[in-house]
């Protein structure tokens, strides 16, 4: 059982700069996520911020900058070490075995988080451990109705919530998510932001979204990032106001109407 403290500092960058070559896809980016907090990084095509993300999980080493979860510096961890930790993260592509039922899927999350203390456990304690685990976290994805079904035949919203389910079973206290709403219609849409609320209740999320609604109806803090660099950061409604914003928006696919 994790006790949730808020305004908990759960991750802190500190001037991650990333270069591939002789391009620098991040330059000195700070980041602070706190628990209870979604943060939204926000920027047109290319800003750099699926590569933030990518340095955040582990998935890329950063060129320069550190980075601490709980105050822990874990610059050096693999993307499998910081899952360890508590960090967890869901990817734009799914990430599932489609023949598997929901509860498979994330009964399997569960123990993979879990592999050296079932030494301890029988068999039987660890189905029984990871099923009602599962239960719990397919529940707080908003997937309760489905539980028994083949993940392949979920739509394409409920495949996504699935996704952060077995995350969720990973214990993470901070969740990565790229482009959660990405494809979805607003039905689906309207159902991620509930998820994405409830979820806040006891976690930290770092985001990356396009959808301006959905930002604006879930971000406690916006970070505007423009050709890797950082343009500004702060409260949605400062972001809002923010003529520098509107004007990198100017031009390009997304649009800036809020
Ligand atoms: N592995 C890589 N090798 C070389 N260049 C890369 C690599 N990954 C990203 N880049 C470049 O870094 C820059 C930032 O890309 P990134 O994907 O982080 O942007 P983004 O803000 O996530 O864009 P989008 O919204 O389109 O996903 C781009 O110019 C991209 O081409």
């Amino acid at each position: 059982m994790s006790v949730t403290t808020k305004n908990e500092v759960l991750l802190q960058a500190d001037k991650l700069t990333r270069r591939f070559g002789g391009l620098v896809a991040n330059q000195d980016i700070s980041v602070t996520l706190e628990r209870q907090m979604i943060h939204v990084l926000l920027g047109p095509n290319g800003a750099g911020k699926s590569t933030c993300i990518n340095m955040l999980s582990g998935d890329l080493p950063p060129s320069e900058g550190r980075i601490h979860y709980l105050g822990r510096d874990i610059t050096a961890l693999t993307a499998a070490q910081r899952s360890q930790v508590g960090i967890g993260r869901s990817y734009q592509r799914t990430n599932i075995f489609p023949q598997f039922t929901v509860l498979e899927n994330v009964r399997l999350a569960a123990q993979s988080r879990r592999q050296q203390p079932w030494r301890l456990f029988s068999k039987a304690m660890e189905q029984k451990w990871a099923l009602e685990k599962a239960r719990a976290c397919i529940e707080e994805a908003g997937l309760g109705k489905r539980v028994d079904w083949v993940s392949g035949v979920l739509s394409h919203g409920e495949q996504r919530q699935l996704e952060i389910a077995m995350v969720l079973a990973t214990d993470a206290q901070v969740l990565l998510l790229d482009e959660p709403l990405a494809g979805m219609g607003s039905e689906e849409s309207a159902s991620m932001v509930e998820v994405l609320k409830r979820l806040r209740q006891t976690r930290g999320i770092l985001l990356v979204e396009h959808d301006m609604d959905a930002v604006f109806a879930v971000a406690d803090m916006i970070t505007v990032m423009v050709n890797g660099q950082l343009l500004e950061c702060g409260p949605p409604a400062q972001i809002k106001a923010s003529v520098a914003v509107q004007q990198a928006y100017l031009g390009t696919e997304d649009s800036f109407h809020v």
